[in-house]
């Protein structure tokens, strides 16, 4: 079983976006591995994320009703950036290539790919 991480930002907190950006984050991590079972995914957000859960995202456009979800608030700390949409997948896979988009690609320079989403 392989732990991969990923993350990405929203600008405005409306639905539409946090549905947007689960939707680009989780296209990314699907293609950047080889994953053949996905067994629990957890998101967080940063508590400026009030307005749609991104589990509940997650779960109506991808149809996983049978994996295990969790939406949680992620510890906010001084200096921490708002608007981060964070998650961690547990899964079979042959890989673990993280992901982090827009501003999130702030938080993990180390993990950042040449022609990740812009800022
Ligand atoms: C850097 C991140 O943000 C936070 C800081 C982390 C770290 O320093 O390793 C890990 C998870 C988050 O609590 C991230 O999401 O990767």
């Amino acid at each position: 079983m392989k732990a991969i991480r990923g993350a990405t930002s929203i600008e405005a907190d409306c639905p539409e976006e946090i549905r947007n950006s689960v939707i680009e984050l989780m296209e990314e991590i699907f293609s950047r591995n080889k994953i053949t079972e996905l067994h629990s995914v957890i998101f967080t957000v940063t508590n400026d994320i009030t307005s749609y859960n991104p589990a509940t995202a997650f779960r109506k456009v991808f149809n996983q009703s049978d994996v295990a979800l969790l939406c949680l608030y992620e510890a906010s700390f001084e200096n921490s950036p708002g608007g981060i949409i964070r998650v961690l997948l547990h899964c079979e896979s042959e890989t673990k290539n993280f992901v982090y988009l827009r501003r999130a690609k702030n938080l993990r320079p180390d993990k950042v790919q040449a022609g990740d989403s812009k800022a």
